[in-house]
């Protein structure tokens, strides 16, 4: 654990949490701290902001990763290094199954690793997956909030606006994958090598064949449905920590 500011977070042991939520965007930061109490912004450097927080009594920070493995990793590694113990990442997808609705979650239990951020750390032989503990309270708290969730494989990828990414995304579709993003598979794989409990949800921004610059467009611009998504990815994650916080007071998980 290090007492020092960190490079690119901007954040130090003291505003430091025992648990994390990574949205990619930082005007999503904004948006949590709304569901917190006694919230104060910490830094905003880069694409990096940061704030902390209480929900339910839980200490809890919110900071955005950006766009893509290179950032998130940054951002994983500087938030261990100020001790912090537990993150979920509240991120936008696209889906890759019909039948995914815009503002449906998808909760993923293991990401396909085609981006390259994990691969600089680790052959792509080692699995992208997240915590089973912290999978299962965000499973949980996504039932008992009876919010419309699907769990499975996510894709996550560098390149948005590849030439061959309709056929990409044909390949994975067919393999079952749910839906594609840029940041779960390092979120998962620096996460887990480095010993800090990962999960990750995402809300559907554009359904499987829908349009994925005017659905994104939309989501920019605040629109229905998929703002609700974002608003139940948050709730979600933030019960869980809440469950994870009253199971290590009970004596759970301690892996
Ligand atoms: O909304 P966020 O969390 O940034 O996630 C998704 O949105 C961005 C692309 O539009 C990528 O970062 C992708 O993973
Ligand atoms: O299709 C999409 C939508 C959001 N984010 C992605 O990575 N892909």
């Amino acid at each position: 654990m290090s007492n020092h500011l960190q490079p690119h977070i901007r954040c130090s042991e003291e505003d430091m949490a025992n648990y994390a939520i990574l949205p990619g965007d930082p005007q999503r930061v904004e948006r949590i701290k709304e569901f917190l109490t006694d919230a104060r912004e910490i830094a905003f450097n880069r694409e990096h902001k940061s704030v902390v927080g209480y929900y339910k009594g839980v200490r809890i920070m919110a900071v955005s990763t950006g766009m893509g493995g290179a950032s998130t990793g940054i951002a994983v590694e500087e938030l261990h290094n100020i001790g912090v113990k537990a993150m979920i990442r509240i991120g936008s997808c696209g889906a890759l199954q019909t039948g995914i609705r815009l503002g449906d979650l998808i909760i993923v239990n293991g990401a396909v690793r085609d981006e390259g951020a994990s691969k600089a750390y680790i052959d792509d032989i080692y699995p992208a997956v997240p915590n089973t503990d912290l999978l299962n309270k965000v499973i949980d708290a996504a039932k008992e909030q009876k919010f419309p969730y699907h769990v499975g494989i996510g894709r996550s990828h560098d390149s948005f606006y590849t030439d061959r990414e309709d056929d990409i995304d044909a390949y994975w579709a067919k393999r079952g994958v749910l839906g594609a993003d840029m940041e779960t598979a390092a979120l998962f794989v620096i996460g887990g090598l480095r010993g800090v409990k990962t999960a990750s949800i995402l809300n559907t921004v554009v359904e499987y064949e829908g349009n994925l610059e005017d659905e994104i467009n939309q989501y920019v611009d605040g629109e229905n449905a998929v703002s609700d998504g974002e608003k139940k990815e948050i709730l979600t994650a933030l019960e869980a920590f809440v469950a994870m916080e009253h199971s290590s007071e009970n004596g759970g998980d301690k892996s």
